[in-house]
């Protein structure tokens, strides 16, 4: 990490830090000051995406209902696959709460980043100490791309819409699949808005 001089934010964006079991102890040896930031969606939601990833990469691999059962009979969900491993939130949070206060963690929903992008930026920057310098004004709304999109980029007077990697359409998963997923993944998201003091909304 570069050093930080006075008046600058160095930020460092890495998806895998949030469920690398050495991470909490080697960013604490690095600064025990450091804010983390953690975007999470619905775990259910969230496993779909990253097959959908995968499958993009790798159009081969087995259907997203094999991967996600150890045994389609009895409903035995496999907890060993990384797509269902990174949503169990609370174990991976339990890790970092080794090493760092929850002052210190901010989660952002993934859902109001997508309903209300300056609503969770704004939290974003007071996490940070920083004034509110992006709001709604900054965002519009892209029909086609069906995800908020920015007015300008930086440096540039364009609008500015993420990448064909980000919001791509998920496979259809089978009801009985997502909602099987649902019963596993509620015990966890209840104890995670417990430890988080935050209610996701994801089992409304
Ligand atoms: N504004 C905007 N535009 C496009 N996409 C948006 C936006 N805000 C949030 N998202 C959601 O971001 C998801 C992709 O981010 P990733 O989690 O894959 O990023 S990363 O690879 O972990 O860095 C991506 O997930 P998928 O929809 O499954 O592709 C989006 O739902």
């Amino acid at each position: 990490m570069p050093k930080t001089l006075d008046g600058q934010i160095t930020m460092e964006k890495t998806p895998s830090y949030f469920v690398t079991r050495e991470a909490p102890a080697r960013i604490s040896a690095m600064s025990r000051d450091t804010k983390l930031i953690v975007v999470v969606r619905d775990p259910v939601t969230r496993a779909i995406s990253d097959y959908t990833q995968t499958l993009s990469k790798k159009p081969d691999i087995p259907t997203f209902e094999s991967l996600t059962f150890k045994n389609r009979t009895t409903g035995l969900i496999d907890t060993s696959w990384s797509a269902i491993q990174i949503g169990i939130y609370a174990k991976h949070l339990d890790n970092w709460l080794q090493y760092f206060p929850m002052g210190q963690i901010l989660f952002v929903s993934g859902e109001r980043l997508i309903s209300d992008p300056a609503g969770e930026l704004g939290r974003v920057q007071d996490f940070l100490g920083l004034k509110r310098i992006i709001t709604d004004k900054h965002f519009y709304f892209n029909q086609t791309k069906g995800f908020p999109c920015l007015k300008k980029a930086e440096g540039s007077s364009k609008p500015h819409c993420l990448g064909k990697t980000k919001g791509r359409t998920h496979p259809n998963i089978h009801p009985e699949v997502a909602q099987r997923l649902r019963d596993f993944y509620r015990p966890f998201n209840m104890k995670f808005y417990q430890m988080t003091g935050h209610n996701f909304g994801w089992d409304d």
